[in-house]
């Protein structure tokens, strides 16, 4: 049984697809990365798990239940840490716990909670002397209550500090050795580099890769980008033609190459050679998961 399964789930905002047919599987116990830019789809996806919103078309099931059917059941076996909680600055971290557990219905001890997250000693503050790392990690302590099979984060590091980020792995690490799925919905490809079983990417309501962090790493960091200063773009130049090449672009005085099979460098120079254009500088680079994702999410092969 999958912890998270989605079926051609479509969301549709009047004339624009938020979401389209979008298939999703997640194994109970995955650290899984959910990773697009700004308008891609990931709030929405978000929102139909908690049955703030519904589907168009399609559906989801979360923690073995449909939100649009058993919304009650789904909210009792996830937890959320949103992008935007709020705490309140006169309440004690102790209160906030007691304040999720009362809306759980949870008899969960406070202070173990508080431990988990480590906040032990700092039970008793008011939230308003938390940093913003302290304040984020007795969110996810709130997100704990009621021990979810699932924790869904929603861009769970926005605004802490790199020792606060670290703090936050940590304790996703913890959760997930204790069999807990985490959905960590994010558009920082850093963030789910580190810490990810698997990844999916997601532009414009589209599912474009779902691998292992290593899977897209053999599969696209093998590629070289080959780009080449030019005098001139020869119009009846096709480097696509060359099997190889996944991708072309060109400006004006630049035609940039990117091979899966980097033998192919010489091959395209020749080729750019032969079409007239001369070429006065060459630069190799290798591609990385960084310049990936932003090929994969800013649409189009750009040729
Ligand atoms: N209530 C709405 N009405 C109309 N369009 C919407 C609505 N909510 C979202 N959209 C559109 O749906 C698309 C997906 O938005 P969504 O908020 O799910 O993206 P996101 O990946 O969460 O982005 P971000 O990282 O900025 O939060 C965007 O084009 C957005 O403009």
């Amino acid at each position: 049984m999958t912890a998270i399964e989605t079926t051609n789930l479509t969301k549709q905002y009047g004339e624009r697809t938020a979401l389209d047919e979008f298939n999703l599987e997640i194994e109970h116990g995955e650290i899984f990365g959910f990773l697009g830019p700004n308008g891609a789809g990931k709030s929405t996806t978000i929102d139909i798990f908690l049955d703030f919103i519904r589907p168009t078309d399609g559906r989801a099931i979360v923690a073995d239940h449909n939100p649009q059917d058993s919304p009650l059941e789904v909210r009792q076996n996830i937890g959320v840490l949103p992008d935007d909680y709020s705490l309140y600055d006169s309440l004690t971290g102790s209160e906030h716990i007691e304040l999720a557990k009362d809306l759980n219905g949870s008899d969960e001890d406070t202070n173990a909670l508080l431990s988990r997250v480590g906040l032990a000693d700092a039970g008793d503050q008011p939230t308003g002397n938390y940093s913003k790392g302290m304040a984020q990690r007795l969110a996810f302590g709130m997100a704990l209550v009621g021990d979810p099979d699932v924790l869904i984060l929603d861009e769970p590091s926005t605004g802490i500090d790199p020792n606060g980020v670290q703090d936050i792995r940590e304790l996703i690490r913890e959760e997930a050795a204790s069999g807990t799925t985490i959905f960590f919905s994010t558009h920082i490809l850093e963030q789910v580099e580190a810490i990810c079983d698997r990844v999916a990417i997601i532009n414009e309501g589209e599912l474009v890769a779902v691998d292992t962090i290593s899977g897209l790493r053999e599969t696209f960091d093998t590629q070289s980008i080959l780009t080449l200063s030019v005098d001139g773009t020869p119009t009846d130049l096709d480097l696509h033609d060359l099997n190889g090449v996944s991708q072309v672009e060109h400006s004006e005085d630049t035609i940039r190459v990117y091979l899966r099979d980097p033998q192919l460098k010489s091959t395209a120079i020749t080729q750019v050679e032969a079409s007239g254009a001369s070429i006065s500088d060459i630069e190799i680079k290798e591609a990385s998961l960084t310049e990936l994702f932003n090929r994969l999410t800013t649409g189009g092969d750009g040729a």
